[in-house]
């Protein structure tokens, strides 16, 4: 079927079947700054790859907040490095248009008008830490930014600064410290309160909780915990009740807070909480200091219900000089020191670099915070699923006429697989992809997807049929419906109204198996030209020679028919895409009653 040994320029520009593979994997989040992917962009979005053309030597990542070392180390590996510090809000929207990623601490404040402000260059945002509530979270999923974070290596150093923190407030050091320093010797004023047999309530069981809890016992306390999250199993297994919010801060003796600060956590501990208190109890805060309304704990020191708080995070950091929290007598302060250790640091600086250089190479990271995680074996399972899941949305979407109008779309998987055995989230997103790109300039992503396909008004449903049988690979096949719409190829249409196209994976490849109501088999690789015929013999050569006359290379061919010498549905892939005048010749075959040329 070659129709020609010599290439167009096409051709030349998609020179090997293996470029012409979609970036699915790669452009999911990024895009690699490697030749093949640009050509791929070229074709498909010419905005993002003016973008992307500064990518074609390094990308740039901007580190904002001091970093370990071995994070720089790696990162400059591969990326160029500019570490610029203390930038106000304002400087960091002036540099953000020139940087690929963001490192940034807890005290950058990473807002809407920093991803405005990137022109769409910032793909990711690293957070060298765990809290992530200094970076807008909504304004990165809307402008397609995967933000990760570095969830583990910070967790022992917070909960051994909770512990001396714990301790400290317990006996009176900082007080002590500050005296005997001051020339007094007051033995009688720092009588302590002792830990042991103490009833001590964790709230938020997870990662730092379950260390302060552990090191709570090991002091002899009783460790109850509250988190409605947590599983009650993980609790028992170190000898921690998990009780309701109010059971906890009632029974307290200390109080140690490692929640998240969300909208629900804000402000947790109030005027109406510290009342329902045992008098004298003692809270120790190294999670956010949001999570407490500050005023009402002044009160509540005023008043003695609270006996001492010992505090490393605040609303506002650094706290006003003047706060009269800070300057009360029974607080005691620290900096926002909880991730502050050598090896803490290091660590936080190597999982962050790992977790943004992998981002930016296109990998889905495990710790994305606005994004799904999926195992690396998981993903390497779906890759080629991946594929065709974009590209059936970029054939149903061309499949429409005049490609608008979409608003409600069917994914249905065919799998032997459970619902739990198969996550779809990679899919979904694929199909939203290939569905919104050829009709707008939008660059999706995983991380926008769903943003995106809702900002659009496209509603994407999605449907399980389980099959018999093996469920050696995650799936027999995927079918792309949307409805309410014309098709520009009326065989498009099923009989139940919507156009409709399914793909199969053969060999690791995808395939189109069926349009409309007619089965085809074509590799989906290159372009494809569909085209309802009355079924008669010699269709298959007449088309053939007409591409093998206007050059184009012909890849695979397959004809689905109602019934023999009824109509017939032919798809050909082709490497190239056909001339205007090529297309008119086939158009202009008596048998041929509709075509249309579709560009993957
Ligand atoms: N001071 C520091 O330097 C420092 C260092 C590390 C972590 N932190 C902060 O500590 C907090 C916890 O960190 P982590 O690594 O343990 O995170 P994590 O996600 O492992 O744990 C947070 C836990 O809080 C629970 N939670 C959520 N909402 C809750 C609620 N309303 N009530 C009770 N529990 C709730 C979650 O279920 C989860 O188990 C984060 O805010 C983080 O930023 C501070
Ligand atoms: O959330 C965290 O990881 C801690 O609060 C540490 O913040 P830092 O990186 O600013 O020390």
């Amino acid at each position: 079927m070659a129709a020609s040994a010599s290439p167009s320029p096409s051709s030349t520009l998609f020179s090997s079947r293996s470029s012409l593979k979609p970036s699915s994997l790669s452009s999911l989040i990024y895009r690699l700054p490697v030749a093949v992917n640009l050509r791929h962009q070229r074709r498909h979005n010419p905005q993002q790859f003016i973008v992307l053309s500064s990518l074609e030597s390094k990308p740039t990542v901007l580190v904002a907040e001091k970093l370990g070392q071995a994070g720089l180390d790696l990162l400059k590996n591969f990326a160029n490095v500019d570490c610029s510090y203390n930038l106000s809000p304002e400087e960091l929207c002036t540099k953000i248009s020139l940087c690929d990623a963001l490192i940034v601490r807890s005290g950058t404040k990473v807002s809407r008008e920093v991803f405005e402000s990137s022109g769409g260059r910032l793909k990711v945002v690293g957070r060298a830490g765990v809290g992530i509530d200094n970076v807008d979270l909504g304004a990165a999923t809307e402008h397609g930014c995967l933000v990760v974070n570095a969830p583990t290596a910070n967790t022992v150093a917070a909960a051994e600064h909770g512990i001396a923190l714990l301790t400290a407030m317990a006996r009176n050091v900082a007080q002590a410290d500050a005296s005997v320093k001051s020339g007094k010797w007051l033995r009688n004023k720092y009588v302590g309160v002792s830990l042991v047999g103490k009833t001590l309530a964790v709230m938020g069981f997870g990662k730092v909780g379950t260390e302060v809890a552990r090191r709570a016992k090991g002091l002899g306390m009783h460790v109850i915990a509250h988190d409605p999250y947590a599983p009650a199993d993980r609790a028992h297994a170190i000898g921690v009740d998990l009780v309701s919010f109010d059971e906890a801060i009632s029974t307290a003796d200390f109080l140690s807070l490692h929640m998240p600060l969300t909208p629900a956590t804000s402000k947790i501990l109030n005027d109406e909480n510290f009342a329902k208190m045992k008098k004298g109890v003692r809270i120790v805060n190294v999670a956010r200091g949001g999570v407490i309304d500050e005023d009402a704990l002044v009160r509540a020191l005023d008043a003695g219900i609270v006996a001492q708080a010992a505090l490393d995070v605040f609303t506002v950091e650094p706290p006003p000089k003047d706060s009269k929290l800070i300057q009360h007598e029974n607080v005691t302060v620290t900096p926002h020191l909880g991730a502050s250790t050598m090896e803490a640091q290091e660590g936080v600086a190597i999982e962050i670099a790992e977790a943004v250089v992998g981002a930016l190479q296109g990998e889905l990271a495990a710790t994305a915070v606005n994004a799904p995680m999926v195992p690396a074996e998981v993903l390497t399972e779906l890759k080629p699923y991946v594929t065709l899941a974009e590209k059936l949305g970029r054939l149903a979407v061309q499949l429409v006429a005049g490609g608008s109008g979409v608003k409600s779309v069917k994914v249905t998987y065919a799998s032997a697989r459970g619902p739990d055995d198969l996550d779809t989230r990679l899919l979904r997103a694929m199909v939203t992809k290939g569905l919104i790109e050829p009709i707008s300039s939008v660059f999706v992503n995983l991380v926008n997807a769903d943003f995106t396909a809702k900002q659009r008004g496209v509603r994407i449903s999605e449907e399980r049929v389980i099959l018999d049988g093996s469920p050696e690979s995650p799936l027999e096949s995927i079918q792309v419906q949307i409805a309410n719409v014309e098709s520009r190829f009326a065989s498009a249409i099923s009989e139940s109204g919507e156009v409709t196209v399914e793909g199969k994976v053969k060999d690791g490849i995808p395939h189109l198996t069926k349009v409309g109501a007619f089965e085809v088999d074509v590799s989906l690789e290159g372009n494809i030209i569909l085209c309802r015929q009355v079924d008669q013999p010699g269709m298959i050569g007449t088309v053939g020679s007409i591409l093998g006359e206007e050059n184009v290379n012909v890849s695979f061919m397959s004809v689905g028919r109602i019934a023999p010498r009824k109509q017939a549905v032919m798809a050909i892939g082709v490497d190239e895409h056909p001339s205007k005048s090529a297309l008119k010749r086939i158009g202009e075959i008596p048998a041929v009653e509709e075509f249309v040329f579709l560009d993957l």
